[in-house]
């Protein structure tokens, strides 16, 4: 099983509110659409997810008890959401949603804690779920944002994956000249280079990404659109993590 995060700065127009960059999220569910065997499908939140919490102030750490907030973000995720079940319909995907807002929640040590008894019995029947960022219910603190980059940690953790794909901006983790790195093994060798994101993001950008990522103890590959088909057909490719 694989599984492929579908940046939000990738399949949206980042800097203008609730934008989808259909022409990204079309080649994107293409190449998805040319891929037969077991995936799943996690996407971040762009203009959709982080423009809303930003607005209402919440992130992965400052929580919220307004419930205006936590239904603007959340509702801002669905909209996004039927967006790439959409694109991926179009295609031929068997893509079902997976919403992490009704499936997950954090503890008081701010833990993620994810059931994915539903994932499993769905690639078993032969859906691709799609999870997406989302706000999810936090002990002690109201709600805060889950990134779509944990979700992914998360799943391929608890589903066996046999590797991780982010698509994002960039065709891979830069160093501090600007050339893609070919494979990072620790964080050290890439710290000095490694920054937030370039537009609203709450949960961020690449050097969380890497540190996460570090984590799993199978390979991730973070690439840009033209690396998608290659991935999923096993090849390596821009920026391998581990
Ligand atoms: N050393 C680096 N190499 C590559 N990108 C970097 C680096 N440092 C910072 N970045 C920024 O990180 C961004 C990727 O993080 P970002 O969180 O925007 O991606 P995403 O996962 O596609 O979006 P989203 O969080 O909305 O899902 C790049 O577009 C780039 O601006
Ligand atoms: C801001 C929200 C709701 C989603 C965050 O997910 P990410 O874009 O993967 O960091």
């Amino acid at each position: 099983m694989k599984v492929l995060k579908l940046g939000g700065s990738v399949i949206t127009d980042k800097d203008v509110p609730e934008t989808v960059d259909e022409r990204n999220l079309e080649r994107a569910a293409a190449a998805v659409g040319g891929y037969d065997g077991d995936l799943v499908v996690v996407h971040g939140g762009g203009s959709f997810g982080h423009h809303h919490a930003s607005a209402h102030g919440i992130s992965r750490t400052r929580g919220s008890e307004d419930y205006e907030g936590v239904v603007a973000v959340h509702a801002a995720m669905q909209r996004l959401n039927d967006a790439v079940l959409a694109a991926l319909h179009a295609e031929g995907v068997p893509a079902v949603p997976v919403h992490p807002f009704s499936a997950g929640f954090r503890n008081a040590v701010d833990d993620l804690v994810l059931p994915t008894g539903q994932v499993r019995v769905l690639l078993r029947e032969g859906f691709v779920p799609v999870l997406h960022g989302d706000v999810v219910a936090h002990e002690g603190r109201g709600a805060t944002i889950v990134s779509g980059d944990e979700l992914v940690v998360e799943v391929a953790d608890h589903l066996d994956a046999e590797r991780v794909g982010l698509c994002s901006a960039v065709p891979g983790v830069y160093d501090e000249a600007g050339d893609v790195v070919g494979r990072i093994e620790s964080f050290e060798d890439v710290e000095a280079a490694l920054g937030g994101s370039q537009s609203t993001d709450v949960t961020g950008g690449m050097a969380t990404k890497v540190r996460e990522l570090l984590a799993l103890s199978v390979p991730a590959f973070v690439f840009d659109l033209d690396g998608v088909a290659a991935f999923l057909a096993g090849d390596d490719v821009g920026t391998r993590i581990g």
